[in-house]
């Protein structure tokens, strides 16, 4: 287990970014988390690479790149430019995705793979050994602020049981309608990694919020 809280700058102020990622360097937050969208494999447009190079820019934490677009392989190289330590692509969107995995480990990036919520986790058991990261979303991609789907637990005690059996070392990050009121929960499931958009931003101290998020991993881990 890993414990790795992701606090998603989707929900920044985006008039404001440099202040949210100052902000996000002096907090306890281990990874940025970024959520690339194209409209076309989700339903909205959130930006692309001057504002991944942008956050970078002032980022003092690693860009953990959530990628949710149509036929990736086109622009690995360009996230590995501007800044992406995790590369993270869904299995739903790659026609190729043992190539695709492979590409982004040779730019020298870590690799992950989402499943869509529809999307079982015994389609990644012949890919396990290859990703360093499975990222399970909790809600349909596309928007921050939505509900969580209580599905995801089952999700992640499978994926963790197919690790097990496989010998697969991989970080299991979990992403959308993350809060300190699930989070415990879903790092006793067996999660790693949590993203979490809205209910940082929204807070009224960002900074303690996440606070809160890594003091429930220590209980977790003493659990
Ligand atoms: O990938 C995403 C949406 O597709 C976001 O990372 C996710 O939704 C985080 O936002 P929130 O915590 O507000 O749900
Ligand atoms: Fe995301």
């Amino acid at each position: 287990m890993k414990h790795i809280i992701a606090p998603s700058v989707l929900s920044a102020d985006f008039a404001n970014l440099q202040d949210d990622v100052e902000m996000l360097n002096e907090s306890s937050a281990d990874w940025l988390h970024v959520d690339v969208m194209d409209g076309v494999f989700v339903p909205n447009i959130s930006f692309g690479f001057p504002v991944v190079a942008a956050i970078n820019h002032h980022a003092k934490k690693p860009l953990d790149v959530h990628l949710m677009i149509v036929d990736p392989d086109r622009y690995l190289e360009d996230f590995k430019k501007v800044g992406a330590k995790i590369l993270t692509v869904h299995y739903e969107a790659c026609t190729h995705l043992h190539r695709t995995i492979a590409k982004i480990k040779e730019l020298g990036m870590k690799a992950g793979v989402a499943l869509n919520p529809h999307t079982p986790v015994s389609v990644l058991e012949d890919i396990l050994e290859d990703v360093d990261l499975v990222l399970i979303m909790s809600v349909n991609p596309g928007f921050g602020g939505q509900k969580f789907i209580e599905n995801t637990y089952n999700k992640i005690k499978a994926l963790r049981e197919l690790c097990a059996k496989r010998n697969a070392e991989v970080i299991i990050e979990v992403d959308g309608g993350v809060n300190k009121h699930n989070a415990l929960a879903l790092l006793k499931a067996g999660a790693d990694a949590l993203v979490a958009g809205n209910a940082v931003f929204s807070a009224e101290d960002p900074i303690a919020e996440i606070a809160e998020l890594k003091k429930l991993n220590i209980e977790a881990i003493q659990a």
